[in-house]
């Protein structure tokens, strides 16, 4: 068992016109094995930066992040990214991508067909593992996209707004299917989202973040995700409880909002 620890993160950019961007600002946190991890905030906040520091493809200006003992410099297969979309080889199949990670890890071919079964399955893709990409839905997409992560048993699962691609009605079965990898695989999952109702539902931590400069303004912890893996998710995002945090995170965000609206204007944007 694991723990990540993020430890005092800062992440300046310098713009070509000059402008300095403090994109994060000293950002900690620990995150123990098998936690779920969302993390919402305005454009600009630095979520992308702080979970491409995570994935080893940018360095911190200052900080460092580790997993258990070992500080992460590089990318590596203890971590695996699910992008938004576009992010699968499209001239190979289904099969043949969730197959590609442990392929090149030279994993045994009679291994990799097991595994590639049993992902496809978990995802719901059971009769699709000859099929090319294109001419899957942009959910069963992710669904790949998913299993093709899984298929290489990172520690860690990053997830930069899987599911903002989806229609709504698709999104709410993908949710559904993000908490049961979850709670089956025990892995830790660190994912951004825009939506509000989608982080206080598949968080059971939640950071907000606020810009400028970028840094975890509130963090919660919330019963939703658990509640999710058991109840009609409707149910769930219905409840009294979850509406009222749903209000409360909204108007934090509205408030960031309005500042950001207020300083541009003050400088003329
Ligand atoms: N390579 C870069 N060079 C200069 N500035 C950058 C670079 N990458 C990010 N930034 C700036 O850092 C800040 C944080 O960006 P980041 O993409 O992490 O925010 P975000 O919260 O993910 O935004 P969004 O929700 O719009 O995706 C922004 O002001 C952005 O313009």
């Amino acid at each position: 068992m694991s723990e990540l620890n993020a430890n005092h993160i800062s992440m300046t950019f310098d713009e070509p016109n000059g402008n300095r961007v403090e994109a994060l600002q000293d950002v900690s946190f620990n995150l123990k094995q098998g936690e779920l991890l969302a993390i919402l905030g305005p454009s600009g906040c630095g979520k992308s930066t702080l979970l491409n520091i995570i994935a080893g493809f940018l360095a911190p200006t200052s900080g460092a992040v580790l997993n258990g003992n070992t500080k992460l410099t590089h990318s590596g297969p203890d971590r695996g990214m699910v992008f938004q979309q576009g992010a699968l080889f499209e001239w190979m199949s289904v099969a043949e991508n969730i197959a590609f990670g442990p392929k090149m890890a030279g994993v045994a071919s009679e291994k990799i067909r097991h595994t590639v079964d049993d992902l496809l399955e978990t995802v719901g893709l059971q009769d699709f593992g000859d099929k090319a990409i294109y001419e899957l839905s942009g959910g069963m997409q992710q669904r790949v996209a998913l299993a093709r992560c899984l298929a290489n048993n990172p520690d860690i699962i990053l997830m930069d707004e899987p599911l903002g691609a989806l229609d709504a009605l698709t999104r709410e079965k993908m949710q559904s299917l993000v908490l049961k990898l979850w709670k089956e695989t025990g892995k830790t999952i660190i994912l951004i989202t825009h939506s509000v109702e989608e982080a206080l539902f598949l968080g059971e931590r939640l950071f907000v973040m606020a810009p400028r400069p970028g840094r975890i303004k509130q963090e919660y912890y919330l019963p939703f995700a658990e509640e999710g893996l058991t109840k009609d998710p409707r149910d769930v995002k219905t409840s009294a409880e979850f509406i009222a945090k749903r209000e409360e995170v909204l108007s934090m965000i509205w408030g960031m909002e309005e500042e950001i609206m207020g300083n541009n204007q003050a400088v003329g944007l």
